[in-house]
């Protein structure tokens, strides 16, 4: 690539200019010729300059712009690597990985609960009744949460509460609570016949192992599940 200098016109003027201040000429016409050929090239160079300096502020603008799209699909990409999208609660490998980050610092309760019946709610009423169940059902599990635990939908029916620093009583009481707030009343999209649930609780020490932890719930449900459903059950002692 060859160098092109961007400001030949005016170096040459400049240089002009030089030669005929340093033949120290008392012919005034010949600075005039210099002055006026120093001015044009002075206005031009002002001119380039001006645009140049107003592209460079449009493209930082355009950058800045760029780099703030960039960091909401980051974050969008973000979000969706960790949330289930029919639910918006964490998905199964969110969950793992945050009960993990508990564990290494504190107790935790894990409560998971598993739609009843659920199968035959999509074969009765179709597919999107039952997505429409599962929506609703998390919106429950929201509301009677508050802002305790954190919600997850580990399998397709099945959803996990991770519950930070409580005690197992204490989150058997809770889970009684979310069972009775999911099959109290009728769901709106399935007005015909209630929903509900049935739960098993395990506790896990800090510093536990959490596939255990979630192995011992998943064995408390299913006694629910055998126990008649709707119900709650704890780990075993
Ligand atoms: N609508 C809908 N159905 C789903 C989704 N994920 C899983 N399922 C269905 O959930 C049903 C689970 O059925 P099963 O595992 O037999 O359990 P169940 O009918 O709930 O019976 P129990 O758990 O024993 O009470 C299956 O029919 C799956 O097709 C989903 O995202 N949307």
């Amino acid at each position: 690539m060859t160098d092109v200098d961007l400001f030949e016109a005016e170096a040459e003027a400049l240089e002009r200019a030089n030669t005929v201040l340093a033949s120290g000429t008392q012919e005034l016409t010949r600075y005039r010729a210099a002055l006026e050929e120093l001015v044009q090239n002075y206005g031009q160079l002002m001119r380039q300059s001006r645009r140049l300096i107003s592209r460079s502020d449009r493209t930082e603008r355009e950058l800045n712009q760029l780099n703030s799209r960039l960091k909401q699909l980051s974050d969008e990409l973000e979000y969706k690597a960790r949330h289930d999208n029919l639910t918006g609660a964490l998905n199964r490998g969110a969950v793992f990985e945050s009960a993990h980050r508990i564990l290494e610092k504190s107790a935790m309760s894990v409560i998971v609960l598993d739609i009843d019946f659920f199968k035959r709610i999509n074969d009765e009423f179709g597919h999107p009744t039952g997505d429409a169940v599962i929506r609703e059902l998390v919106n429950r599990l929201r509301v009677a949460l508050g802002d305790v635990g954190l919600i997850g939908r580990v399998g397709g029916e099945e959803f996990s509460i991770l519950l930070a620093g409580m005690a197992l009583d204490e989150a058997v009481v809770l889970a009684e609570h979310i069972r009775q707030a999911i099959s109290g009343e009728l769901f709106p999209c399935l007005p015909s016949r209630p929903v509900t649930s049935s739960f098993g609780v395990s506790w896990s020490v800090a510093g536990g192992d959490f596939e255990d932890a979630y192995a011992r719930a998943d064995e408390a449900l299913y006694q629910a599940k055998r126990g008649g459903r709707n119900r709650v059950e704890r780990e075993a002692a």
